[in-house]
């Protein structure tokens, strides 16, 4: 793969401490960061105890990383080899296991053996602590049994701060904490009472949890950080911290500890905030790098090119993110540029039952098998018990699949993988089905304090992005029962209800914005609202007008009347005939019976091609043979009733035709083009030529004040404008002329005309319609029809009123 100009800049900077990589999903930091690692290998390493450290976030990351690099290419392959090789100038690790080796050294070096308290044990160890706090602080409310969850979340948010007194905590800004749960809203104010009490919980339940042989993993990375702070003896000339906005404040003074700083050393900071998805995290909240000792004015760098999903996945998903405050007020935000790889807009589909989600995708998977591969595939929920129910469904169906697990996962069996939201971080698949976008679910509903809420619901939502940025080309996106309201954030616009159609996910629309309501007996029906949706989506998304939509259409079944919901009607040759036919159900009410009866109208009325049936969950398109088909045919012009008349114009003047159109509605409106050529001629000036009778109604003039409509023609294709005139063809006697009865013949008023000419004669007051031919001093006026004979007449008898320059054939 070749880094562009940017990302290869970043790779080979040279190294001058701390700085940050930001960048968008997808934007190629970690490709970046594992290139980086060679370029530092082979530069910047030359003392004997120069080691390079890359830190991942998780076991998932650090295997698929692996993989990845197994299956480069050539060069890349080369450096992935040299670089998982059991190599001690390069480690790549995960902050945990970092973490955890200190936590034993620590427990080694003071030979203690603390175990992970479980959940219960540890809410039950919060009370005995928030029992004997109460007694100094009998005042503070918050002190009580039915905080313990909220305490514990304090308490766990002091630790991972790595706040050792009482002073620091009254200062800390605490983002994302406004008040308590559970109706207590108490505002954590600074240099409180109630910030003075909580503080002495914390101290007194990690008494307690000690007495017991117990600890938390937010405190054993507190141990961990005291240790190496002790030690320093596993130190890096270079550390790169992937996904950095995830890490705690423990975890990142921990990675300082490990920093050996030299003159040619470097720690660079990887970092996307727009996918902070933990609520314990430093920097992803925004906080500023100074908060950790380092300054980064000139010492960042952004990726903005997403070169992992295609534009209609990153414009639905930066949508999402896009209207939230927070999170576009991040200092490191980056806008994401796309990048031109188009492919089809995510699928929403929203069901009642888990088992309708999962019997679709089994039809998807069975479906998409035909084009890639297994493992290409991947589902992502943000519970794991969502995702186990998921994987024994399609196990049971024989779709063979796999829950990633932390420790070994393998990416490339022949498998469905499944992960949770917040494991497939940095990893990516072709196909990412989002299950589960359930209202409740995500964002959770924790807090009851609205502004705790909005913080809790702005990490969910970067969640969701994060889960969306997965996929490389095709997203899929379902609930149950009632969606997640950040569904409703992502403009309708950049969705689609079914693969390779058209159709966008049904809404609801309101009994204001109801259309043709005229032909409406029921506006309350619980079917309209299906069959406005689908109304607007035939006029918005496929084109259809809606005066080419009839509802509660009539189709004659033999003796039988029946009436379809919509019609969609195409003119063929100047005739309306239905060309689509739709039957919609009662939301969720299931599309059986419509399909039934969308097929028999079908095959009663054959002049219909598509029918539709659906209850805004599923829809079905099937053709006038009752197949189904992908999608809807969009409207083209030729459907649409004629409202131009159009003519052919023999322009006498250089021997060429020409389509001409004029509006039904405005005269002035023409559209002129060479015969058969669609292309439009450019008409700079147009001219009004009056129509003033027709060629036998006696003495053609100008000076006539019963002119009946001008057409409007081209000034190139008039001699001289004040001097053009129109008249009907009466007769046939120049039908060999091109000229017929009906037509419009162009004239020139002129008195004089050249041989061959087709003029206009009066003879005793009569006009009529001849070709001109001299001869001597008499005149022949020759018809262009063997039916009739040439006149011979005297000059002085024969008076030219005007030249043919052109005919408006009927
Ligand atoms: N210059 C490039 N040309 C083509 N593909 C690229 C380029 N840079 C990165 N990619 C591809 O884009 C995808 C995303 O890259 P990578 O995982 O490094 O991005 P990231 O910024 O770490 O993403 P995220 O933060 O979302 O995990 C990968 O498939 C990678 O191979």
């Amino acid at each position: 793969m070749k880094l562009n100009v940017e990302q290869r800049r970043i790779v080979e900077l040279e190294p001058s401490g701390p700085m940050l990589v930001k960048g968008v999903a997808g934007s190629g930091k970690t490709t970046v960061a594992i290139r980086r690692i060679n370029f530092l290998k082979e530069h910047y390493c030359h003392e004997d105890d120069d080691r390079i450290l890359m830190v991942t976030y998780n076991k998932t990351l650090l295997h698929y990383i692996r993989h990845q690099y197994s299956r480069m290419a050539d060069e890349d392959q080369q450096s992935a080899v040299q670089l998982f090789s059991s190599d001690t100038e390069v480690e790549i690790l995960t902050i945990d296991s970092l973490m955890y080796k200190e936590f034993m050294r620590y427990q080694k070096r003071l030979n203690k053996k603390l175990e992970i308290a479980s959940l219960e044990k540890m809410h039950k160890i919060m009370i005995l602590a928030i029992h004997h706090v109460k007694k100094s602080y009998p005042e503070v409310k918050v002190l009580s049994p039915k905080n313990s969850k909220f305490l514990l979340e304090e308490v766990e948010w002091i630790l991972s701060c790595a706040m050792v007194d009482v002073e620091t905590y009254q200062s800390a800004d605490r983002i994302g904490r406004s008040s308590g749960d559970g109706g207590s809203p108490q505002k954590l104010m600074k240099n409180s009472q109630l910030r003075a009490a909580i503080f002495e919980v914390y101290l007194h339940f990690k008494e307690l949890l000690e007495k017991e042989g117990l600890t938390t993993f937010k405190q054993m990375n507190f141990y961990a950080l005291d240790e190496v702070r002790r030690s320093r003896i596993n130190t890096y000339t270079h550390i790169i911290i992937d996904e950095s906005q995830d890490l705690t404040r423990v975890q990142l003074m921990f990675l300082k500890e490990l920093y050996q700083e030299k003159d040619h050393s470097s720690l660079m900071f990887v970092a996307d905030n727009t996918q902070s998805i933990y609520p314990l995290s430093w920097l992803g909240k925004g906080r500023p790098y100074t908060s950790i000792g380092y300054d980064m004015s000139g010492k960042s760098r952004a990726l903005s090119k997403n070169y992992r999903t295609t534009t209609e996945i990153s414009t639905a998903a930066f949508h999402l993110i896009e209207a939230d405050e927070s999170i576009r007020a991040n200092v490191d935000f980056v806008k994401p540029a796309l990048i031109d790889r188009h492919g089809h807009p995510p699928i929403y589909r929203f069901f009642t039952t888990p088992q309708q989600q999962l019997h679709f995708l089994i039809e998807e998977i069975t479906m998409l098998k035909n084009d890639y591969a297994l493992s290409e595939i991947c589902v992502v929920s943000r519970e794991k018990r969502h995702i186990e129910s998921m994987a024994l469904g399609l196990n049971a169906a024989g779709i063979p699949s796999d829950i990633l697990q932390r420790n070994e996962p393998d990416f490339e069996s022949d498998q469905v993988k499944l992960v949770t939201m917040h494991s497939i971080k940095g990893l990516e698949f072709k196909v990412i089905f989002l299950i589960d976008l359930n209202s409740g679910l995500i964002p959770l509903e924790r807090y009851t304090d609205a502004e705790d809420q909005e913080t809790l619901d702005s990490d969910e939502r970067k969640l969701l992005y994060v889960g969306m940025t997965r996929a490389n080309e095709l997203l899929y996106m379902s609930s149950v029962k009632k969606p997640s309201k950040f569904i409703k954030e992502i403009d309708r616009k950049h969705l689609r209800m079914k693969k390779d159609a058209s159709l966008r996910p049904f809404e609801s629309i309101s009994m204001a914005n109801y259309q043709l309501t005229d032909q409406l007996v029921d506006l309350h029906s619980k079917e309209e609202v299906i069959r406005q949706w689908l109304v607007r989506e035939l006029h918005e998304n496929y084109g259809y007008p809606y005066e080419l939509m009839e509802l509660e259409f009539q189709v004659q079944q033999f003796s039988k009347k029946g009436y379809c919901d919509i019609a969609v009607m195409v003119y063929t040759a100047g005739e309306a005939r239905p060309y689509i036919i739709a039957e919609v159900k009662r939301f969720g009410s299931g599309i059986d019976e419509a399909l039934t009866q969308l097929k028999s109208y079908l095959e009663a009325d054959s002049r219909a091609f598509y029918g539709i049936a659906t209850d805004g969950l599923e829809v079905k398109i099937i053709d006038r043979n009752g197949e189904e088909v992908q999608d809807l045919p969009k409207c083209r012009p030729q459907f649409l009733p004629e409202t131009k008349n159009r003519r052919v114009y023999k322009n006498l003047k250089n021997g060429k035709d020409y389509d001409y159109a004029v509006d039904a509605d405005s005269i002035e409106l023409i559209e002129v083009s060479e015969a058969g050529n669609e292309v439009l001629l450019q008409v700079h000036e147009k001219v009004a030529v009056p129509l003033i009778g027709n060629v036998a109604a006696g003495m053609p003039s100008l000076a006539s004040e019963s002119y009946e409509t001008p057409y409007y023609l081209p000034r190139e294709w008039v001699i001289s404008p004040r001097e053009t005139f129109s008249l009907t063809v009466t007769g046939d006697s120049m039908t060999g002329a091109g000229i017929d009865k009906g037509d419009i013949v162009i004239v020139n008023q002129q008195n004089t005309a050249s041989n061959g000419d087709i003029v206009i004669a009066v003879i005793a007051e009569e006009a009529t319609m001849k070709k001109y031919m001299p001869m001597g001093n008499d005149i022949l006026l020759v018809s262009e029809n063997p039916n009739y004979e040439p006149i011979l007449m005297r000059s002085e008898d024969v008076h030219i009123n005007g030249r043919v320059i052109g005919i408006l054939k009927k």
